[in-house]
Protein backbone atom coordinates (compact mmCIF):
# COMPACT_ATOMS: atom_id res chain seq x y z
CA UNK A 1 0.00 0.00 0.00
CA UNK A 2 1.20 3.39 -0.81
CA UNK A 3 2.77 5.16 2.59
CA UNK A 4 1.43 8.56 2.81
CA UNK A 5 3.61 10.54 5.09
CA UNK A 6 2.27 13.59 4.70
CA UNK A 7 0.09 13.45 7.11
CA UNK A 8 2.70 14.04 9.58
CA UNK A 9 2.67 17.43 8.28
CA UNK A 10 0.31 20.37 8.74
CA UNK A 11 -0.76 23.14 5.84
CA UNK A 12 0.61 26.76 6.51
CA UNK A 13 -3.16 28.50 7.22
CA UNK A 14 -4.32 31.89 4.54
CA UNK A 15 -4.68 34.61 7.01
CA UNK A 16 -7.81 35.55 5.33
CA UNK A 17 -6.27 38.83 4.14
CA UNK A 18 -9.45 40.01 1.71
CA UNK A 19 -8.79 43.55 0.91
CA UNK A 20 -4.91 42.87 -0.01
CA UNK A 21 -3.34 45.30 -2.70
CA UNK A 22 -0.27 43.53 -3.28
CA UNK A 23 -1.92 41.59 -6.24
CA UNK A 24 -2.28 45.10 -8.75
CA UNK A 25 1.06 46.22 -7.37
CA UNK A 26 4.47 46.34 -9.65
CA UNK A 27 8.18 47.06 -8.79
CA UNK A 28 9.46 50.16 -9.85
CA UNK A 29 12.39 50.76 -7.73
CA UNK A 30 15.36 49.57 -6.25
CA UNK A 31 15.10 48.69 -2.69
CA UNK A 32 17.39 48.93 0.08
CA UNK A 33 19.68 45.95 -0.29
CA UNK A 34 21.79 44.42 2.50
CA UNK A 35 24.19 41.80 2.52
CA UNK A 36 24.34 39.42 5.14
CA UNK A 37 26.80 37.18 2.89
CA UNK A 38 29.34 37.78 5.96
CA UNK A 39 26.92 37.08 8.28
CA UNK A 40 23.47 34.29 7.27
CA UNK A 41 25.98 33.25 4.32
CA UNK A 42 28.91 32.61 6.88
CA UNK A 43 27.35 30.79 9.68
CA UNK A 44 26.13 28.22 6.67
CA UNK A 45 29.81 27.36 5.56
CA UNK A 46 31.54 24.40 6.07
CA UNK A 47 34.32 26.59 6.73
CA UNK A 48 33.33 29.76 7.94
CA UNK A 49 35.49 32.94 6.08
CA UNK A 50 39.05 33.96 7.62
CA UNK A 51 39.88 37.28 7.93
CA UNK A 52 41.52 37.96 4.35
CA UNK A 53 38.34 35.57 3.04
CA UNK A 54 35.71 38.30 5.23
CA UNK A 55 38.16 41.39 3.61
CA UNK A 56 37.98 39.99 0.21
CA UNK A 57 34.14 39.70 0.31
CA UNK A 58 33.54 42.95 1.58
CA UNK A 59 35.42 44.63 -0.76
CA UNK A 60 33.28 42.96 -3.48
CA UNK A 61 30.16 43.70 -1.52
CA UNK A 62 31.39 47.12 -1.40
CA UNK A 63 32.36 47.09 -5.08
CA UNK A 64 29.05 46.09 -6.16
CA UNK A 65 27.38 48.56 -4.27
CA UNK A 66 25.40 47.53 -1.03
CA UNK A 67 25.34 50.26 0.62
CA UNK A 68 24.32 47.92 3.94
CA UNK A 69 26.39 45.15 5.18
CA UNK A 70 26.20 42.94 7.41
CA UNK A 71 29.41 41.80 8.95
CA UNK A 72 29.05 39.43 11.40
CA UNK A 73 28.29 38.42 14.26
CA UNK A 74 30.96 39.90 16.82
CA UNK A 75 30.05 38.08 19.81
CA UNK A 76 30.43 34.45 18.63
CA UNK A 77 33.99 34.43 18.16
CA UNK A 78 37.44 36.27 18.02
CA UNK A 79 37.91 36.02 14.12
CA UNK A 80 34.10 37.97 13.97
CA UNK A 81 35.66 40.16 17.02
CA UNK A 82 38.62 40.81 15.64
CA UNK A 83 37.36 41.79 11.85
CA UNK A 84 35.04 44.46 13.17
CA UNK A 85 37.73 45.80 15.00
CA UNK A 86 40.30 45.65 11.52
CA UNK A 87 37.31 47.38 9.77
CA UNK A 88 37.07 50.15 12.55
CA UNK A 89 40.49 50.49 13.32
CA UNK A 90 41.98 50.53 9.77
CA UNK A 91 39.09 53.01 8.22
CA UNK A 92 38.47 50.60 5.80
CA UNK A 93 34.37 51.41 5.68
CA UNK A 94 33.42 53.74 2.90
CA UNK A 95 31.55 57.08 3.93
CA UNK A 96 28.45 55.59 1.95
CA UNK A 97 28.69 52.17 3.60
CA UNK A 98 26.57 51.24 6.68
CA UNK A 99 27.95 48.39 8.27
CA UNK A 100 25.37 45.80 10.50
CA UNK A 101 25.94 43.23 12.94
CA UNK A 102 23.69 40.65 14.81
CA UNK A 103 23.26 39.87 18.23
CA UNK A 104 21.02 37.39 19.94
CA UNK A 105 19.03 38.58 22.79
CA UNK A 106 21.49 37.81 25.52
CA UNK A 107 23.17 40.63 27.74
CA UNK A 108 26.49 38.86 27.72
CA UNK A 109 26.09 39.14 24.10
CA UNK A 110 25.13 42.62 23.31
CA UNK A 111 27.93 43.87 25.91
CA UNK A 112 30.66 42.10 23.77
CA UNK A 113 29.28 43.66 20.34
CA UNK A 114 28.63 47.28 21.64
CA UNK A 115 32.40 46.66 22.71
CA UNK A 116 33.44 44.97 19.01
CA UNK A 117 31.90 48.71 17.61
CA UNK A 118 33.63 51.42 19.59
CA UNK A 119 34.95 54.17 17.58
CA UNK A 120 32.32 52.94 14.04
CA UNK A 121 31.30 56.00 12.63
CA UNK A 122 27.83 54.56 11.92
CA UNK A 123 26.53 51.14 12.67
CA UNK A 124 23.14 49.20 12.41
CA UNK A 125 22.86 46.67 15.39
CA UNK A 126 20.29 44.40 14.61
CA UNK A 127 18.45 42.33 17.65
CA UNK A 128 16.36 39.31 17.24
CA UNK A 129 14.72 36.12 19.25
CA UNK A 130 12.22 33.74 18.17
CA UNK A 131 8.69 34.24 18.43
CA UNK A 132 7.64 31.37 16.86
CA UNK A 133 5.12 29.00 19.28
CA UNK A 134 7.52 26.34 18.72
CA UNK A 135 10.54 28.13 19.83
CA UNK A 136 8.72 29.31 22.63
CA UNK A 137 7.42 26.37 24.27
CA UNK A 138 10.47 23.44 23.09
CA UNK A 139 13.71 26.30 23.01
CA UNK A 140 13.14 29.04 25.11
CA UNK A 141 10.56 27.47 27.52
CA UNK A 142 8.77 31.38 27.87
CA UNK A 143 4.78 32.68 27.57
CA UNK A 144 4.21 35.45 24.86
CA UNK A 145 4.21 37.72 27.90
CA UNK A 146 8.17 36.54 28.56
CA UNK A 147 8.98 36.42 24.87
CA UNK A 148 8.03 40.12 24.93
CA UNK A 149 9.74 41.26 28.21
CA UNK A 150 12.66 39.44 26.55
CA UNK A 151 12.57 41.81 23.49
CA UNK A 152 11.56 44.82 25.08
CA UNK A 153 14.48 44.31 27.85
CA UNK A 154 17.39 43.66 25.41
CA UNK A 155 15.78 46.58 23.06
CA UNK A 156 16.50 49.04 25.92
CA UNK A 157 19.89 47.13 26.79
CA UNK A 158 20.71 48.67 22.58
CA UNK A 159 19.61 52.41 23.93
CA UNK A 160 21.32 52.38 26.94
CA UNK A 161 24.67 51.11 26.07
CA UNK A 162 24.73 53.28 22.31
CA UNK A 163 23.57 56.51 24.74
CA UNK A 164 27.60 55.83 25.89
CA UNK A 165 28.73 55.81 22.18
CA UNK A 166 27.49 59.05 21.41
CA UNK A 167 29.96 59.86 18.61
CA UNK A 168 28.39 56.65 16.57
CA UNK A 169 25.11 56.98 14.33
CA UNK A 170 23.14 54.23 15.69
CA UNK A 171 20.13 52.51 13.57
CA UNK A 172 18.67 49.30 15.77
CA UNK A 173 17.08 46.76 13.75
CA UNK A 174 14.93 44.23 15.24
CA UNK A 175 13.79 40.54 13.71
CA UNK A 176 11.00 38.64 15.41
CA UNK A 177 13.41 35.29 14.59
CA UNK A 178 10.62 32.93 12.51
CA UNK A 179 8.05 35.78 11.91
CA UNK A 180 7.20 33.12 9.06
CA UNK A 181 5.74 30.73 11.66
CA UNK A 182 4.63 33.07 14.61
CA UNK A 183 0.79 34.21 14.77
CA UNK A 184 0.74 37.71 13.06
CA UNK A 185 -0.78 39.64 15.95
CA UNK A 186 1.59 38.31 18.26
CA UNK A 187 4.73 39.29 16.03
CA UNK A 188 3.11 42.77 15.62
CA UNK A 189 2.68 42.80 19.47
CA UNK A 190 6.60 42.24 19.71
CA UNK A 191 7.62 44.29 17.29
CA UNK A 192 5.51 47.58 18.64
CA UNK A 193 6.96 46.52 22.22
CA UNK A 194 10.34 46.69 20.44
CA UNK A 195 9.49 49.99 18.78
CA UNK A 196 8.13 51.20 21.85
CA UNK A 197 11.32 51.34 23.37
CA UNK A 198 13.30 52.87 20.57
CA UNK A 199 10.76 55.49 20.03
CA UNK A 200 11.65 55.47 16.06
CA UNK A 201 10.75 58.40 13.83
CA UNK A 202 10.40 59.47 10.35
CA UNK A 203 14.05 60.98 10.60
CA UNK A 204 15.63 58.69 12.20
CA UNK A 205 14.33 55.22 11.54
CA UNK A 206 14.56 51.56 13.02
CA UNK A 207 14.56 48.78 10.86
CA UNK A 208 12.11 45.96 11.56
CA UNK A 209 13.03 42.82 9.60
CA UNK A 210 11.13 40.06 8.78
CA UNK A 211 12.61 36.72 8.25
CA UNK A 212 11.42 33.67 6.75
CA UNK A 213 13.70 32.02 9.06
CA UNK A 214 12.63 28.54 7.65
CA UNK A 215 9.89 28.88 4.45
CA UNK A 216 6.98 27.18 5.31
CA UNK A 217 4.42 28.82 3.10
CA UNK A 218 3.56 29.72 -0.52
CA UNK A 219 4.69 32.99 -1.93
CA UNK A 220 1.24 34.62 -1.59
CA UNK A 221 0.32 33.58 1.65
CA UNK A 222 3.68 35.40 2.77
CA UNK A 223 3.16 38.76 0.81
CA UNK A 224 -0.30 38.79 2.15
CA UNK A 225 1.69 38.53 5.96
CA UNK A 226 3.78 41.19 5.19
CA UNK A 227 0.66 43.72 3.75
CA UNK A 228 -1.37 42.78 6.86
CA UNK A 229 2.09 43.28 9.33
CA UNK A 230 2.66 46.86 7.35
CA UNK A 231 -0.80 47.72 8.26
CA UNK A 232 -1.01 46.91 11.96
CA UNK A 233 2.65 47.71 13.62
CA UNK A 234 2.59 51.24 14.85
CA UNK A 235 4.66 53.91 14.45
CA UNK A 236 4.95 52.80 10.40
CA UNK A 237 6.30 55.78 9.33
CA UNK A 238 9.10 55.65 11.44
CA UNK A 239 10.12 52.37 10.37
CA UNK A 240 11.86 50.69 7.31
CA UNK A 241 10.10 47.72 6.78
CA UNK A 242 12.73 44.68 5.54
CA UNK A 243 12.16 41.24 4.49
CA UNK A 244 15.11 38.76 5.23
CA UNK A 245 13.60 35.67 3.10
CA UNK A 246 14.99 31.73 3.22
CA UNK A 247 14.63 29.69 0.43
CA UNK A 248 13.76 26.10 2.10
CA UNK A 249 10.62 25.63 -0.77
CA UNK A 250 12.76 27.05 -3.56
CA UNK A 251 10.53 30.47 -3.80
CA UNK A 252 13.00 32.73 -1.73
CA UNK A 253 12.91 35.20 -4.99
CA UNK A 254 9.40 34.91 -5.17
CA UNK A 255 9.07 35.55 -1.50
CA UNK A 256 11.06 38.67 -1.93
CA UNK A 257 9.36 40.16 -4.96
CA UNK A 258 5.72 39.66 -4.06
CA UNK A 259 6.95 41.40 -0.11
CA UNK A 260 7.78 43.85 -2.42
CA UNK A 261 4.05 44.55 -3.99
CA UNK A 262 3.04 44.29 -0.01
CA UNK A 263 5.25 46.75 0.68
CA UNK A 264 8.04 46.37 2.20
CA UNK A 265 11.56 48.50 1.48
CA UNK A 266 14.37 46.54 2.20
CA UNK A 267 15.70 42.95 1.38
CA UNK A 268 18.40 40.98 3.25
CA UNK A 269 20.21 38.42 0.73
CA UNK A 270 23.22 36.63 -0.16
CA UNK A 271 25.01 36.70 -3.37
CA UNK A 272 23.42 33.70 -5.27
CA UNK A 273 21.71 32.62 -2.74
CA UNK A 274 24.27 31.17 -0.07
CA UNK A 275 23.06 30.86 2.87
CA UNK A 276 21.53 28.07 5.65
CA UNK A 277 20.10 25.34 4.46
CA UNK A 278 18.86 25.96 0.82
CA UNK A 279 20.09 29.52 1.57
CA UNK A 280 19.15 32.79 1.52
CA UNK A 281 17.65 34.47 -1.02
CA UNK A 282 19.53 35.28 -3.94
CA UNK A 283 19.92 39.14 -4.32
CA UNK A 284 22.16 38.73 -7.54
CA UNK A 285 18.54 37.02 -8.48
CA UNK A 286 15.97 39.50 -7.54
CA UNK A 287 18.16 42.43 -8.69
CA UNK A 288 18.95 41.19 -12.13
CA UNK A 289 14.93 40.20 -12.36
CA UNK A 290 14.52 44.00 -11.78
CA UNK A 291 17.05 44.87 -14.27
CA UNK A 292 15.24 42.59 -17.19
CA UNK A 293 12.06 44.37 -16.06
CA UNK A 294 13.68 47.96 -16.89
CA UNK A 295 14.40 49.06 -13.58
CA UNK A 296 17.64 49.71 -12.21
CA UNK A 297 18.74 47.49 -8.87
CA UNK A 298 21.34 50.01 -8.15
CA UNK A 299 24.23 47.20 -8.12
CA UNK A 300 26.63 46.27 -10.37
CA UNK A 301 26.96 42.99 -11.99
CA UNK A 302 28.61 44.01 -14.99
CA UNK A 303 31.46 41.25 -14.04
CA UNK A 304 29.68 38.44 -12.83
CA UNK A 305 31.88 36.02 -13.35
CA UNK A 306 34.68 37.97 -11.31
CA UNK A 307 31.68 38.65 -8.69
CA UNK A 308 31.06 34.68 -8.96
CA UNK A 309 34.91 33.77 -8.60
CA UNK A 310 35.11 35.95 -5.42
CA UNK A 311 32.32 34.39 -4.01
CA UNK A 312 33.25 30.98 -4.48
CA UNK A 313 36.56 31.81 -3.14
CA UNK A 314 35.25 33.59 0.43
CA UNK A 315 32.46 30.54 0.43
CA UNK A 316 34.55 27.69 -0.39
CA UNK A 317 31.57 26.16 -2.46
CA UNK A 318 30.56 26.11 -6.49
CA UNK A 319 27.94 28.26 -7.81
CA UNK A 320 25.82 25.44 -10.15
CA UNK A 321 26.30 26.30 -14.10
CA UNK A 322 22.33 26.27 -13.84
CA UNK A 323 22.49 28.77 -11.02
CA UNK A 324 20.00 32.08 -12.48
CA UNK A 325 22.01 35.11 -14.73
CA UNK A 326 25.70 33.34 -13.32
CA UNK A 327 25.94 29.39 -14.25
CA UNK A 328 27.91 28.40 -16.68
CA UNK A 329 25.05 27.28 -18.95
CA UNK A 330 22.37 29.82 -18.55
CA UNK A 331 23.30 31.94 -21.63
CA UNK A 332 23.64 29.03 -23.64
CA UNK A 333 21.16 26.77 -25.90
CA UNK A 334 22.02 23.68 -27.28
CA UNK A 335 18.28 22.75 -28.73
CA UNK A 336 18.08 23.29 -32.46
CA UNK A 337 15.08 25.24 -32.27
CA UNK A 338 16.22 27.52 -29.53
CA UNK A 339 19.49 28.27 -31.45
CA UNK A 340 16.81 28.75 -34.78
CA UNK A 341 14.98 31.70 -32.71
CA UNK A 342 17.93 33.30 -31.51
CA UNK A 343 20.03 32.96 -34.81
CA UNK A 344 16.95 35.04 -36.36
CA UNK A 345 16.54 37.41 -33.57
CA UNK A 346 20.20 38.43 -33.16
CA UNK A 347 19.45 38.91 -37.17
CA UNK A 348 16.59 41.30 -36.94
CA UNK A 349 18.45 43.18 -33.76
CA UNK A 350 19.89 46.75 -34.62
CA UNK A 351 21.65 48.63 -32.45
CA UNK A 352 19.25 50.35 -29.59
CA UNK A 353 16.31 48.16 -30.04
CA UNK A 354 14.68 47.24 -27.05
CA UNK A 355 16.22 43.27 -26.21
CA UNK A 356 13.72 41.10 -27.42
CA UNK A 357 15.24 38.21 -27.73
CA UNK A 358 13.83 34.75 -27.41
CA UNK A 359 15.25 32.27 -24.83
CA UNK A 360 17.76 35.22 -23.59
CA UNK A 361 15.91 37.20 -21.00
CA UNK A 362 18.62 39.52 -20.82
CA UNK A 363 22.24 40.83 -23.07
CA UNK A 364 24.44 38.26 -21.63
CA UNK A 365 27.17 41.43 -22.17
CA UNK A 366 25.37 43.21 -19.74
CA UNK A 367 27.01 40.79 -16.88
CA UNK A 368 30.22 40.66 -18.95
CA UNK A 369 29.64 37.30 -20.86
CA UNK A 370 30.47 37.10 -24.71
CA UNK A 371 28.02 35.57 -26.73
CA UNK A 372 30.60 32.73 -27.98
CA UNK A 373 28.88 30.30 -25.40
CA UNK A 374 25.22 31.52 -26.62
CA UNK A 375 24.95 29.06 -28.78
CA UNK A 376 26.73 25.29 -28.63
CA UNK A 377 26.16 22.65 -30.71
CA UNK A 378 25.45 18.76 -29.64
CA UNK A 379 23.04 16.07 -30.96
CA UNK A 380 20.00 18.40 -29.73
CA UNK A 381 20.99 21.44 -32.28
CA UNK A 382 19.87 22.22 -35.68
CA UNK A 383 21.12 23.97 -38.46
CA UNK A 384 20.33 27.36 -36.79
CA UNK A 385 22.99 26.57 -34.32
CA UNK A 386 25.64 25.48 -36.72
CA UNK A 387 25.12 28.04 -38.87
CA UNK A 388 25.40 30.91 -36.36
CA UNK A 389 28.87 29.27 -34.64
CA UNK A 390 30.31 29.51 -38.47
CA UNK A 391 29.06 32.98 -39.23
CA UNK A 392 30.08 34.16 -35.92
CA UNK A 393 33.45 32.33 -35.62
CA UNK A 394 34.78 32.26 -39.04
CA UNK A 395 32.03 34.90 -40.57
CA UNK A 396 30.87 31.98 -42.62
CA UNK A 397 27.01 33.45 -44.36
CA UNK A 398 26.11 30.13 -45.28
CA UNK A 399 22.46 30.29 -47.64
CA UNK A 400 19.51 28.79 -46.27
CA UNK A 401 19.81 25.50 -48.34
CA UNK A 402 23.22 24.79 -47.50
CA UNK A 403 22.41 25.15 -44.13
CA UNK A 404 20.50 22.47 -44.05
CA UNK A 405 22.83 20.07 -46.36
CA UNK A 406 25.51 20.60 -43.99
CA UNK A 407 23.63 20.13 -40.94
CA UNK A 408 23.14 16.50 -42.50
CA UNK A 409 26.44 16.02 -42.32
CA UNK A 410 27.28 17.41 -38.99
CA UNK A 411 24.43 15.15 -37.78
CA UNK A 412 26.28 12.15 -39.08
CA UNK A 413 29.46 13.16 -37.27
CA UNK A 414 27.44 14.10 -33.77
CA UNK A 415 25.80 9.79 -34.43
CA UNK A 416 29.40 9.20 -34.82
CA UNK A 417 30.76 10.82 -31.08
CA UNK A 418 27.50 11.70 -29.30
CA UNK A 419 30.18 14.71 -28.44
CA UNK A 420 29.30 18.37 -28.50
CA UNK A 421 30.98 20.16 -31.54
CA UNK A 422 32.65 22.98 -30.86
CA UNK A 423 33.05 25.66 -33.78
CA UNK A 424 36.61 24.37 -34.50
CA UNK A 425 35.12 21.02 -35.06
CA UNK A 426 32.34 22.32 -37.14
CA UNK A 427 34.72 24.08 -39.43
CA UNK A 428 36.71 20.84 -39.69
CA UNK A 429 33.56 19.31 -40.51
CA UNK A 430 33.02 21.24 -43.42
CA UNK A 431 36.33 21.89 -44.50
CA UNK A 432 36.31 18.41 -45.28
CA UNK A 433 32.76 17.92 -46.71
CA UNK A 434 33.24 21.14 -49.18
CA UNK A 435 36.94 19.70 -50.15
CA UNK A 436 38.49 22.95 -48.83
CA UNK A 437 41.92 21.90 -48.32
CA UNK A 438 41.40 18.97 -51.17
CA UNK A 439 44.36 20.38 -53.29
CA UNK A 440 41.51 20.85 -56.42
CA UNK A 441 43.48 23.75 -58.26
CA UNK A 442 41.95 25.76 -61.46
CA UNK A 443 44.30 27.97 -63.83
CA UNK A 444 42.22 29.71 -66.58
CA UNK A 445 42.17 32.65 -69.19
CA UNK A 446 38.54 34.60 -70.27
CA UNK A 447 38.32 35.99 -73.03
CA UNK A 448 35.13 38.18 -74.38
CA UNK A 449 33.51 38.24 -77.47
CA UNK A 450 30.91 40.41 -77.33
CA UNK A 451 28.07 38.71 -75.35
CA UNK A 452 30.10 35.71 -75.04
CA UNK A 453 32.82 34.85 -72.85
CA UNK A 454 34.71 32.38 -73.69
CA UNK A 455 37.07 30.24 -71.17
CA UNK A 456 40.43 27.98 -71.36
CA UNK A 457 42.52 26.27 -68.13
CA UNK A 458 42.86 23.35 -66.37
CA UNK A 459 41.26 22.13 -63.47
CA UNK A 460 43.69 19.34 -61.40
CA UNK A 461 42.27 17.42 -58.44
CA UNK A 462 44.25 15.13 -56.15
CA UNK A 463 46.55 13.53 -59.08
CA UNK A 464 43.91 13.67 -61.94
CA UNK A 465 43.62 16.95 -64.15
CA UNK A 466 41.72 17.68 -67.01
CA UNK A 467 41.56 20.17 -69.74
CA UNK A 468 38.78 22.75 -69.89
CA UNK A 469 37.19 24.54 -73.16
CA UNK A 470 34.35 26.04 -72.65
CA UNK A 471 31.77 29.18 -73.46
CA UNK A 472 28.63 31.07 -72.11
CA UNK A 473 27.05 33.92 -70.86
CA UNK A 474 29.73 34.79 -68.00
CA UNK A 475 32.78 33.16 -66.71
CA UNK A 476 30.59 30.55 -64.60
CA UNK A 477 28.38 29.68 -67.67
CA UNK A 478 31.45 28.79 -69.57
CA UNK A 479 33.32 27.04 -67.01
CA UNK A 480 30.36 25.42 -66.54
CA UNK A 481 30.28 24.09 -69.64
CA UNK A 482 33.68 23.18 -70.08
CA UNK A 483 34.38 20.79 -66.53
CA UNK A 484 30.90 19.35 -67.97
CA UNK A 485 32.45 18.20 -71.11
CA UNK A 486 35.93 17.97 -69.68
CA UNK A 487 34.77 15.41 -66.74
CA UNK A 488 31.66 14.25 -68.45
CA UNK A 489 29.47 15.22 -66.42
CA UNK A 490 26.53 16.88 -66.88
CA UNK A 491 26.17 20.37 -64.50
CA UNK A 492 23.45 23.19 -64.00
CA UNK A 493 23.69 25.60 -61.79
CA UNK A 494 20.65 26.52 -59.56
CA UNK A 495 21.69 29.74 -57.15
CA UNK A 496 24.68 31.13 -56.49
CA UNK A 497 26.07 33.28 -53.50
CA UNK A 498 29.41 34.82 -52.41
CA UNK A 499 30.74 37.05 -49.68
CA UNK A 500 34.06 38.54 -48.59
CA UNK A 501 35.70 37.15 -45.47
CA UNK A 502 38.22 39.55 -43.62
CA UNK A 503 39.58 42.71 -44.75
CA UNK A 504 41.97 44.32 -46.61
CA UNK A 505 45.13 42.21 -47.70
CA UNK A 506 43.74 39.56 -45.64
CA UNK A 507 40.31 39.70 -47.80
CA UNK A 508 39.07 36.97 -49.49
CA UNK A 509 35.52 35.98 -51.55
CA UNK A 510 33.97 32.37 -50.47
CA UNK A 511 31.15 31.42 -53.33
CA UNK A 512 28.50 28.65 -52.45
CA UNK A 513 27.20 27.29 -55.73
CA UNK A 514 24.36 25.41 -55.49
CA UNK A 515 23.98 22.75 -58.61
CA UNK A 516 22.06 19.68 -60.09
CA UNK A 517 24.89 17.40 -61.14
CA UNK A 518 24.27 14.46 -63.24
CA UNK A 519 20.57 15.40 -63.26
CA UNK A 520 20.48 13.25 -60.26
CA UNK A 521 22.04 14.99 -57.31
CA UNK A 522 21.58 18.39 -55.85
CA UNK A 523 24.30 19.77 -53.89
CA UNK A 524 26.39 23.11 -53.03
CA UNK A 525 29.81 23.19 -53.85
CA UNK A 526 31.94 25.70 -51.83
CA UNK A 527 35.53 27.22 -52.49
CA UNK A 528 37.37 30.35 -51.24
CA UNK A 529 40.10 31.99 -52.67
CA UNK A 530 41.42 35.53 -52.73
CA UNK A 531 40.01 36.57 -56.38
CA UNK A 532 36.26 36.52 -56.91
CA UNK A 533 36.22 34.39 -60.44
CA UNK A 534 38.26 31.81 -59.04
CA UNK A 535 36.20 31.23 -55.99
CA UNK A 536 32.99 30.51 -58.10
CA UNK A 537 35.27 28.44 -60.32
CA UNK A 538 36.76 26.08 -57.58
CA UNK A 539 33.24 25.75 -56.21
CA UNK A 540 32.05 24.53 -59.00
CA UNK A 541 34.92 22.04 -58.73
CA UNK A 542 33.37 21.25 -55.27
CA UNK A 543 30.54 20.56 -56.07
CA UNK A 544 31.16 18.12 -58.53
CA UNK A 545 33.59 16.40 -56.76
CA UNK A 546 31.48 15.87 -53.96
CA UNK A 547 28.97 13.34 -56.57
CA UNK A 548 30.69 10.20 -57.41
CA UNK A 549 30.83 9.61 -61.20
CA UNK A 550 29.91 6.75 -62.64
CA UNK A 551 33.21 7.08 -65.58
CA UNK A 552 35.42 9.16 -63.50
CA UNK A 553 37.08 8.83 -60.38
CA UNK A 554 35.80 10.41 -57.76
CA UNK A 555 38.14 12.70 -55.31
CA UNK A 556 37.24 11.98 -52.22
CA UNK A 557 34.02 10.34 -50.89
CA UNK A 558 31.12 12.34 -51.10
CA UNK A 559 28.60 13.32 -48.30
CA UNK A 560 25.40 14.24 -50.52
CA UNK A 561 23.08 11.87 -51.76
C1 LIG B 1 18.07 32.39 12.29
C2 LIG B 1 19.43 32.83 12.52
O1 LIG B 1 20.22 32.78 11.64
S1 LIG B 1 19.83 33.42 14.03
C3 LIG B 1 21.56 33.61 14.03
C4 LIG B 1 22.19 32.34 14.39
N1 LIG B 1 23.62 32.49 14.29
C5 LIG B 1 24.44 31.84 15.07
O2 LIG B 1 24.04 31.12 15.95
C6 LIG B 1 25.91 31.98 14.79
C7 LIG B 1 26.67 32.48 15.98
N2 LIG B 1 26.33 31.79 17.18
C8 LIG B 1 27.24 31.41 18.13
O3 LIG B 1 28.43 31.62 17.95
C9 LIG B 1 26.74 30.78 19.36
O4 LIG B 1 25.55 30.08 19.13
C10 LIG B 1 26.50 31.86 20.44
C11 LIG B 1 27.85 32.51 20.78
C12 LIG B 1 25.57 32.95 19.96
C13 LIG B 1 25.86 31.25 21.68
O5 LIG B 1 26.55 30.12 22.03
P1 LIG B 1 26.13 29.30 23.35
O6 LIG B 1 26.05 30.22 24.49
O7 LIG B 1 27.07 28.17 23.46
O8 LIG B 1 24.65 28.80 23.10
P2 LIG B 1 24.06 27.82 22.02
O9 LIG B 1 24.07 28.57 20.75
O10 LIG B 1 24.66 26.48 22.02
O11 LIG B 1 22.57 27.53 22.55
C14 LIG B 1 21.61 28.42 22.59
C15 LIG B 1 21.21 28.68 24.04
O12 LIG B 1 20.76 30.01 24.04
C16 LIG B 1 19.39 30.01 24.46
N3 LIG B 1 18.79 31.13 23.83
C17 LIG B 1 18.50 31.30 22.55
N4 LIG B 1 18.00 32.52 22.36
C18 LIG B 1 18.00 33.11 23.57
C19 LIG B 1 17.65 34.35 24.05
N5 LIG B 1 17.21 35.27 23.22
N6 LIG B 1 17.81 34.61 25.34
C20 LIG B 1 18.29 33.69 26.15
N7 LIG B 1 18.65 32.51 25.77
C21 LIG B 1 18.51 32.24 24.50
C22 LIG B 1 18.89 28.65 24.06
O13 LIG B 1 17.72 28.31 24.75
C23 LIG B 1 20.07 27.82 24.47
O14 LIG B 1 20.02 27.74 25.88
P3 LIG B 1 20.43 26.46 26.76
O15 LIG B 1 21.89 26.28 26.56
O16 LIG B 1 20.10 26.83 28.14
O17 LIG B 1 19.63 25.32 26.25
C1 LIG C 1 18.51 36.61 12.53
C2 LIG C 1 17.43 36.42 11.55
C3 LIG C 1 17.15 37.66 10.81
C4 LIG C 1 17.72 35.35 10.60
O1 LIG C 1 18.78 35.21 10.05
C5 LIG C 1 16.60 34.50 10.22
O2 LIG C 1 15.59 34.49 10.93
O3 LIG C 1 16.71 33.81 9.21
MG1 LIG D 1 18.56 34.02 8.20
Amino acid sequence: MLKNPSTKYRAAKSIGLTDRTWPNATITRAPIWCSVDMRDGNQALIEPMDIPRKLKMFEQLVKIGFKEIEVGFPSASQIEFDFLRKLIDENRIPDDVTIQVLTQARPELIERTFESLVGVPRVIVHLYNATAPVMRRVVLNMSEDEIVQLAVDHAQMFKDLAAKQPATDWTFEYSPEMYSDTELAFSARVIDAVTAVWEPTPAKKCIINLPTTVECCTSNVFADMVEWTGRHIARRDAIVLSIHPHNDRGTGTATAELALLAGADRLEGCLFGNGERTGNLDVVNVALNMYSQGVSPELDFSDIDAIRSTVEYCNQLPVHPRHPYVGDLVYTSFSGSHQDAIKKAFGARKDGDVWEMPYLPIDPKDVGRSYEAVIRVNSQSGKGGISYLLESEYGLQLPRRLQIEFSQAVQRAMDATGKEFTAKDLWGIFEREYGLNAGSKVEYQLATKGEVTEISGTVSVIDQSWSVKGQGAGPIDAWVQGVGEAMGRSIRVLDYTEHAIGQGADAKAVAYVEMRVDDAHTVYGVAMDANIVTASLRAIVSGVNRVPAVNTSPAHETAAS
